[in-house]
């Protein structure tokens, strides 16, 4: 039974939902940046490169990588705004989701400025929880994770493949002190690392969870912003925003080319 426009369980109003602009002509594959301020950088790696529109922190813009359509959305900060654009993503008819952002890493082999491509993400966060039931093992398309790989090695970029962890919060939720001269939790990132965790950030879990079980072909590819062991930060963030970006158009136009979604 199809649900009811506008009402209160589906507030849609001629197709149009209730957060996400809506592109006249939709593409089958979105990059998804947590920054709205980073959808304007898709102009730099996409051809003909135009915004849709904004509504809260959902920015969007569509363009060309060789000749596909892809899309770009913001998704805010954390899981409740995520899990919302990839809901809405799913019933605009996308197939394909590619969360392209930042983490800070906890595996000594990953430097700043490498890229992690998500093949699975530790379970961690709350909004994933209602789309995969407890212990179940939350992957990324194995498609995705293979054109995200071949794209960053094709490109000459650092990284590898392995797991982020998604935490509902920045501050507490990620060990950080909450005032300047506070001590922070340590133990809170050696129990995520014990679980297989290379970093933590704040979309990956549900834009993986969401996706697989809204019938979407979903992965990420997220930049070391920072490393929590170390504790660098990456200051010159501009090429490293660029290279997610042409990592995950790249990528997202291989899935589409390469059989049935
Ligand atoms: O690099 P982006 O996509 O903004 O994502 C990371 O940065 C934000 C925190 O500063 C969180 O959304 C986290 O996941
Ligand atoms: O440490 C970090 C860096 C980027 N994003 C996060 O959520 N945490």
């Amino acid at each position: 039974m199809a649900l009811k426009e506008r009402s209160a369980i589906w507030p849609w109003r001629d197709g149009v939902p209730p957060h996400l602009p809506r592109p006249r002509t939709m593409p089958r594959a979105f990059l998804l940046p947590g920054d709205p301020a980073r959808v304007d950088r898709a102009a730099e790696v996409l051809d003909d490169f135009r915004i849709v529109g904004q509504n809260r922190e959902y920015r969007m813009g569509c363009g060309n990588w060789q000749g596909t359509l892809i899309g770009v959305c913001s998704t805010g900060i954390g899981g409740a705004s995520t899990e919302i654009a990839m809901v809405e993503l799913a019933a605009m008819g996308v197939d394909v989701t590619i969360r392209t952002g930042g983490m800070g890493a906890l595996a000594a082999d990953l430097s700043l400025g490498d890229f992690l491509i998500a093949d699975e993400a530790v379970r961690n966060s709350g909004v994933a929880s209602f789309y995969a039931g407890p212990g179940e093992r939350v992957r990324a398309a194995s498609s995705v994770v293979d054109a995200l790989e071949e794209a960053r090695k094709a490109l000459g970029l650092p990284g590898r493949t392995g797991k982020p962890a998604t935490a509902d919060g920045y501050y507490r939720a990620q060990g950080r002190p909450d005032r300047p001269d506070g001590a922070g939790n340590p133990s809170l990132l050696d129990a995520l690392a014990a679980k297989g965790a290379d970093g933590v950030e704040m979309e990956a879990e549900v834009v993986l969870a969401a996706g697989a079980a809204l019938g979407l072909k979903a992965g990420a590819v997220l930049a070391v912003h920072a490393h929590r062991r170390s504790d660098g930060w990456l200051e010159d963030y501009e090429k490293t925003q660029r290279d997610l970006l042409f990592i995950g158009a790249r990528a997202a136009a291989t899935v589409l080319a390469t059989g049935p979604v």
